[in-house]
C-alpha cells in the first residue's frame, strides 16, 4: 500500500521540469514529500514549477531549501557535469531520484530530413540521457547512496512513426542505454527503468497537425489522451521503493496505444 508520503527522504532532480509532463512529475513527486530539483533549458519555467510545489520565494513556501530551480542545457556536457555539482552544493547530497524528461521534436519526413534536426534531437533526447544518466550514477556511486532514475521515452521509440526518424531513433536509443545503465548499476542499489508515454496533452503535441490529431485519437483503446499527471503516477511509483525490485523495465502509459 502506497504511504501519501513514501518519497519524505528523497532528492529527485527532474530535468525539463518546466514543460507539461516534467512539471507534473516535480509536483506529484513533491506532493509525496520528496525536496525537488527543478531543471530546464527555460530557467523562468523551471522556477515557475518550484513556485508551484510552494518552494522558496512563495509566500506558503515550503521551509526554505525544500525545492530549487537550475537553468541547465542537458545536451551539453559541461552543464549537465555542472548541473549534479549545483544540485549537491544546494541540497548537500546526490539525488536520490533522477528523473530525465527534457526532449524536443523537430518533425519531417526521412526524404527531407535536415541533418541539423538530426542533430539537434539526438543530441538532446539521447546524449542529453546519457549525460545526466552518467553524471547522476557517478554521484551516486562515488556516495554509496542507492537511487532510482526514470528516464523518459515514447511509444514512438518501441513503433516508429512517420515524420520522426529523429525523435524515433533518440527515443529507442533510450530505452537501450537504460537497460545497459540498469545492468550495470544494479550491484550498487541504483534501478534505471524507461516510461513510455504515449499520446499525452501537452505543448509537444500541441504542434501535431490536427489531421493526424484526428487519425490517432481513433486508435487509442481508451479513445482520449493522456494527461501529464497519468505519467507522473508511474514515474512516482517507480521512483518509490514500491518499485524495489523493478529495474530495466520500460512501463507505457498509452492508453493501449500500439499495445
Ligand atoms: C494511421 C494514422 C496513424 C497515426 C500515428 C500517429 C502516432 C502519433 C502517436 C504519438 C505518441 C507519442 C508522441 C510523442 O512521443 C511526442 C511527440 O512526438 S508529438 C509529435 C508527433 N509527431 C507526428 O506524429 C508527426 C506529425 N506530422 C507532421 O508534423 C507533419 O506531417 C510533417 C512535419 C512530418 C510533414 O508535414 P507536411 O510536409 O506538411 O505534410 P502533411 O502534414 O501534410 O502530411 C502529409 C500526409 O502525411 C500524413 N501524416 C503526417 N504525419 C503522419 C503520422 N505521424 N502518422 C500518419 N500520417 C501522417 C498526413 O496526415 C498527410 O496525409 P494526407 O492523407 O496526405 O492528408
Ligand atoms: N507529450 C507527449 O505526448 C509525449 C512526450 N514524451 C516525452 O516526454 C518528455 C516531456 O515532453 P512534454 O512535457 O510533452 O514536452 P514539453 O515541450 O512540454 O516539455 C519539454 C521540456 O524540456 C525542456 N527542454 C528542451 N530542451 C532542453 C534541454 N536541452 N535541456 C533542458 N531542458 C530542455 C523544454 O524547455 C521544456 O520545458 C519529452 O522527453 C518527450 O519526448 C514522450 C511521449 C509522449
Amino acid at each position: 500500500m502506497a504511504s501519501p508520503l513514501r518519497l519524505r527522504s528523497a532528492l529527485a532532480l527532474v530535468t525539463g521540469a518546466g514543460g507539461g509532463i516534467g512539471r507534473a512529475i516535480s509536483v506529484r513527486l513533491a506532493a509525496e514529500g520528496a525536496a525537488v530539483a527543478a531543471c530546464d533549458l527555460d530557467g523562468a519555467a523551471a522556477r515557475e514549477t518550484v513556485q508551484l510545489l510552494g518552494g522558496p520565494g512563495t509566500e506558503e513556501g515550503a521551509p526554505r531549501g525544500a525545492h530549487a530551480a537550475f537553468q541547465a542545457d542537458v545536451s551539453e556536457a559541461g552543464a549537465a557535469r555542472r548541473l549534479l555539482e549545483q544540485v549537491q552544493a544546494c541540497f548537500s547530497r546526490p539525488p536520490s531520484v533522477v528523473v530525465s524528461c527534457a526532449g524536443i521534436t523537430r518533425d519531417e519526413f526521412l526524404l527531407h530530413m535536415s541533418e541539423d534536426n538530426w542533430d539537434k534531437v539526438i543530441a538532446v533526447n539521447l546524449k542529453g540521457i546519457f549525460l545526466v544518466t552518467q553524471a547522476a550514477a557517478q554521484a551516486l556511486v562515488s556516495s554509496g547512496c542507492p537511487g532510482s532514475i526514470i528516464n523518459i521515452s515514447s511509444i514512438i521509440g518501441k513503433v516508429g512513426n512517420m515524420g520522426q526518424t529523429n525523435y524515433a531513433a533518440s527515443k529507442a536509443g533510450v530505452i537501450g542505454l537504460t537497460q545497459s545503465a540498469a545492468r550495470e548499476l544494479g550491484r550498487h542499489g541504483i534501478r534505471c527503468n524507461s516510461v513510455l508515454p504515449g499520446f499525452i496533452r501537452t505543448p509537444m503535441t500541441q504542434k501535431v497537425p490536427q489531421k493526424v490529431l484526428d487519425k490517432v485519437t481513433g486508435m487509442i483503446p481508451m479513445a482520449h489522451m493522456g494527461n501529464p499527471e497519468d505519467v507522473a503516477d508511474v514515474v512516482a511509483f517507480l521512483a518509490s521503493e514500491d518499485s524495489g525490485y523493478i529495474t530495466g523495465a520500460s512501463v507505457e502509459v498509452t492508453g493501449g496505444l500500439f499495445m
